[in-house]
């Protein structure tokens, strides 16, 4: 099964917050990028993203030849997929809409493409249904900003070809990111099953009055998810069983497991609940724009990762161990 992984051309299919994000990262990285999504003010809704990420990708590093002026947006589908070596698709989360999309995708795109789609946790098997090449099908499921978040989880539904899976990480590696190969097909991967469990806590935890949204945000910025972005829950819980590490830790914490701590039913999103939610998180924002809070995330993101990676290379790490 030929594919491209010295890709060229990069077809964004949806532009919203994913898939401008993807928009940002390709451009970034030097390649030429089209661009299709049926809502009217989709291209200068892009355009304005795209303009407030730039700064940040500036400070990163720009690849060379990378230009904003590399983005073409197309009026159809076929338009965007027929000459993309990658296509990566970033439509709302509905499956029919996705099965639906992908067969027309699968129609119009080049025998020797890479097609991969941004769902958060819906299956590969099912949403790549009627495409005429499911062997040349993938997910590659980014994290928000795309642009700089290195993450992408990568997995393959029954009828995609390993060499399409490694190839696809191949790819996105060449666009500077971190991909994780999801080995089973299981709705939420890996890593939105950790972070719904986290946000299912939180949203009990308004509901019942414990807390306001911003004390839950501060409960996790000023402490776990500061040694988060570098280390994870195994490791950090290692060092926290002191010289006997992870084995005293399952003794000394293990039983709290068995105490009614957590719940695994989401709570019911009712009115009130949703309320206070939104309440909440706009206090939260204060007066500031929306603009200028992703500003504030791409300057804290971008400094935190330079310091890791000081770090790392003061510690003999390679940037992704
Ligand atoms: N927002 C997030 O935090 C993340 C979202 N994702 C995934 O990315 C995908 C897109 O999500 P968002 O960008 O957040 O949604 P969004 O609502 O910001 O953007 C979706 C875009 O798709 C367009 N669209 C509507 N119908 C379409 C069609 N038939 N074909 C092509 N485009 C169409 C819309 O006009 C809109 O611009 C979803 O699969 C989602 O699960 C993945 C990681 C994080
Ligand atoms: C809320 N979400 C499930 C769409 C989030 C993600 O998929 C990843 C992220 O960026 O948190």
């Amino acid at each position: 099964m030929p594919v491209i992984v010295d890709i060229r051309t990069f077809a964004a299919i949806g532009a919203g917050v994913i898939g401008s994000g993807w928009v940002a990262r390709a451009l970034a990285h030097g390649l030429d990028v089209l661009a299709w999504d049926p809502a009217p003010g989709a291209e200068k809704q892009l355009r304005e993203n795209l303009a407030n990420a730039w700064p940040a990708l500036e400070r990163v590093g720009l690849r060379a030849g990378a230009s904003q002026a590399r983005l073409r947006f197309v009026d159809t589908l076929a338009a965007c997929v027929a000459d993309a070596d990658f296509i990566q698709e970033s439509a709302p989360e509905r499956a029919e809409l996705k099965r639906a999309l992908h067969e027309q995708i699968g129609l119009s795109a080049r025998p020797d493409a890479l097609i991969s789609s941004s769902t958060s946790g819906l299956l590969p098997t099912d949403f790549y249904a009627r495409t005429a090449h499911p062997e040349r099908c993938v997910v590659g499921h980014p994290f928000n900003p795309v642009y700089l978040l290195p993450l992408v989880e990568v997995l393959g539904g029954e009828r995609t070809a390993p060499a399409a899976l490694e190839a696809a990480q191949q790819v996105y590696r060449a666009l500077g990111m971190r991909p994780l190969h999801v080995r089973k097909e299981v709705p939420g991967f890996i890593a939105d099953r950790l972070l719904e469990a986290l946000w299912r806590e939180a949203l009990h935890l308004v509901n019942d009055g414990v807390a306001t949204t911003g004390e839950i945000d501060d409960a996790i910025r000023f402490g776990a998810g500061i040694r988060w972005s570098f280390m994870g829950s195994f490791l950090s819980y290692t060092l926290a069983g002191g010289d006997a590490g992870m084995r005293h830790f399952m003794q000394q914490f293990g039983p709290a497991l068995e105490l009614p701590w957590t719940r695994l039913v989401a709570p019911q999103l009712s009115a009130e609940l949703i309320e206070r939610v939104v309440d909440g998180s706009t206090q939260q924002l204060g007066t500031r724009s929306i603009r200028q809070l992703e500003r504030y995330r791409d300057d804290c993101i971008t400094s935190v990762l330079a310091a890791i990676h000081a770090a790392k290379a003061r510690h003999g790490l390679r940037a992704d161990e």
